[in-house]
């Protein structure tokens, strides 16, 4: 739509262009067919509004200034437009379109211009969330895992942050080196300290070892001592450590109490003893002194001369005496006293070094179940060993592992777990012989020590015990939780190492489970 200015006398198109050139010289601007067009249209003033031609023009011009494959765009859009062949440009547009918006747009296209810095700048929203998930990988995770070698939890949190902020391809390249070394150092670092605790391990079984040799007849210490070096011996793990140091707590806790108690109660009998002897020692002080003094007055009486000295004699006689008589009265009853306080203090001790006695059991239970733990175990399986080699009896062992208790944990929760444990050791309690010893062997695996047993009457017991769990169903919140498990029998031979029986076992064990769980399989 053409508008010509107000007041003025409207130039003619030769002269408007000319006044354009002129301007366009003035202004030192390169008259360009673009810059032509402009002057012109400002002098003329003409102003161009929603005109689609100007509109599909000016798009073309801005085309063509931008670098590579959109600026021969531009110029062709131009061409077309300036030729009033709108046809092409249609087609040209489509192309535009197809060949070079769309695939910009999408995560896998390259954009027109290939550069990195480009790539990253048009971060896709994946992209962006592997950035910020690296990144807090790094920064979170791997550096409080790192917290104990601080320049490696720096390194890892700074190239976290780097990550953050790399656009280009050398930034992009400094942290893939970076990271490849931080990796490099944690495997060497992880090495050192696997060595270090290995060490430490060895150490402390050598300090236990000499620990245990010193206190030879202290039987209390040595249970705990038992326990610790149990536990170092295999594998340490989380739950391992867990359950030793609880049990390991209480003992320490009651014998601490027992043991208070204990000294307080030989205090009281030393007190005794010394009242006691303090008074033997006055009471022959002044037995003593009568001693001496019936002397004098013995000299006394040979000397007198009237029988009114005798009676004065007499009267001193009778006072020393009565006075050694209600010394030595006065002393009896403090002594009675005391040695029935000696007699009671004595009686707590003994009832005190009995408790301590089953508080040291602790340490051979498991807190559990209350059945045997492994060092119970490895004293009943010397215990049993050596009596089936007297009197050359058959000892066998069965191993039990609760089937699918992992599903039941999962299902019912942890402490349904325990509670099966514990019904599946009353069980066992109930059912067997009471020569029959049950031991909880690890997590959910038992082991039961049938001495004097062969081994078709060891698979008959467990097979017994099967029937017996389905039986007495176990009960938790009110459910019904059916419970089965399966076991392999070993018996022992002929000097058999104990662990080799009970590596026997296992395998046997293994097979039942293979073989469809709830049976009981005999060792070859
Ligand atoms: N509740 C409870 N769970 C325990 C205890 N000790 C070990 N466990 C769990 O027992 C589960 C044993 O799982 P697995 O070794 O996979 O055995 P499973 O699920 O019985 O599978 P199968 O032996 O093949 O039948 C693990 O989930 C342990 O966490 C414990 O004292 N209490």
């Amino acid at each position: 739509m053409k508008t010509p200015p107000e007041n003025s006398t409207p130039l003619n198109p030769a002269e408007i262009a000319r006044e354009a050139f002129r301007q366009l010289a003035m202004q030192k601007i390169a008259p360009t067919p673009e810059a032509y067009h402009a002057a012109y249209n400002k002098i003329s003033g003409v102003i161009e509004t929603h005109n689609p031609q100007i509109i599909l023009n000016d798009f073309a011009t801005e085309l063509t200034r931008l670098p590579g494959e959109a600026s021969f765009f531009g110029k062709r859009l131009r061409k077309a437009a300036e030729s009033n062949n709108w046809a092409a440009y249609q087609e040209d547009l489509n192309e535009l379109i197809n060949n070079q918006i769309k695939p910009s747009m999408q995560v896998v296209a390259a954009p027109a211009v290939s550069t990195v810095a480009q790539v990253i700048a048009a971060d896709t929203e994946q992209t962006q969330l592997l950035r910020e998930l690296l990144t807090r990988t790094l920064t979170f995770a791997v550096a409080s895992l790192l917290s104990n070698i601080p320049e490696l939890a720096a390194e890892s949190e700074a190239l976290g942050n780097a990550i953050k902020d790399a656009r280009t391809d050398a930034e992009l390249t400094d942290i893939g080196n970076r990271l490849k070394q931080l990796c490099f150092r944690i495997e060497l670092k992880s090495g050192d300290i696997a060595e270090q605790q290995d060490m430490l391990l060895r150490l402390f079984r050598l300090l236990l070892d000499n620990v245990s040799y010193l206190l030879d007849d202290d039987s209390w210490l040595r249970g705990q001592i038992n326990v610790v070096q149990n536990l170092i011996a295999g594998p340490v793990n989380h739950h391992a450590l867990e359950d030793a140091t609880q049990s390991l707590k209480e003992v320490i806790y009651k014998q601490g109490t027992l043991k208070d108690s204990l000294s307080e109660a030989k205090i009281t009998v030393k007190n005794m003893i010394t009242i006691f002897i303090d008074r033997l020692g006055s009471i022959a002080t002044t037995t003593g002194d009568y001693h001496g003094k019936i002397d004098i007055y013995t000299q006394k009486i040979a000397q007198a001369q009237h029988i009114s000295e005798l009676n004065t004699i007499l009267d001193d006689v009778m006072r020393d005496t009565r006075s050694i008589q209600a010394e030595a009265l006065k002393s009896r009853d403090e002594m009675l006293v005391a040695h029935k306080e000696a007699q009671d203090a004595e009686a707590r001790i003994h009832l005190l070094e009995s408790q301590l006695a089953e508080v040291s059991a602790l340490a051979s239970h498991d807190q559990l179940t209350n059945s045997l733990n492994r060092r119970g175990l490895d004293d009943v399986f010397e215990r049993e060993q050596a009596r089936a080699d007297r009197h050359g009896t058959t000892l066998s062992i069965a191993m039990l592992d609760i089937d699918d208790f992992k599903k039941l944990n999962d299902t019912y929760g942890h402490e349904a777990g325990d509670e099966a444990l514990i019904h599946i050791v009353r069980i066992v309690k109930d059912t067997l012989r009471s020569m029959d010893v049950v031991g909880r062997f690890g997590g959910e695996e038992f082991i039961i020590v049938l001495p004097d047993t062969p081994t078709i009457e060891a698979v008959d017991v467990v097979g017994r015990l099967q029937k017996e769990l389905t039986k007495r169903i176990f009960m938790f919140n009110n459910q019904k939780l059916f419970i089965t498990f399966s076991a392999g029998v070993a018996t022992r031979a002929p000097n058999e190492a104990m662990a080799e029986t009970i590596r026997r076992a296992d395998e046997a064990m293994y097979k039942a489970k293979k073989t469809g769980k709830n049976r009981v399989v005999a060792a070859d």
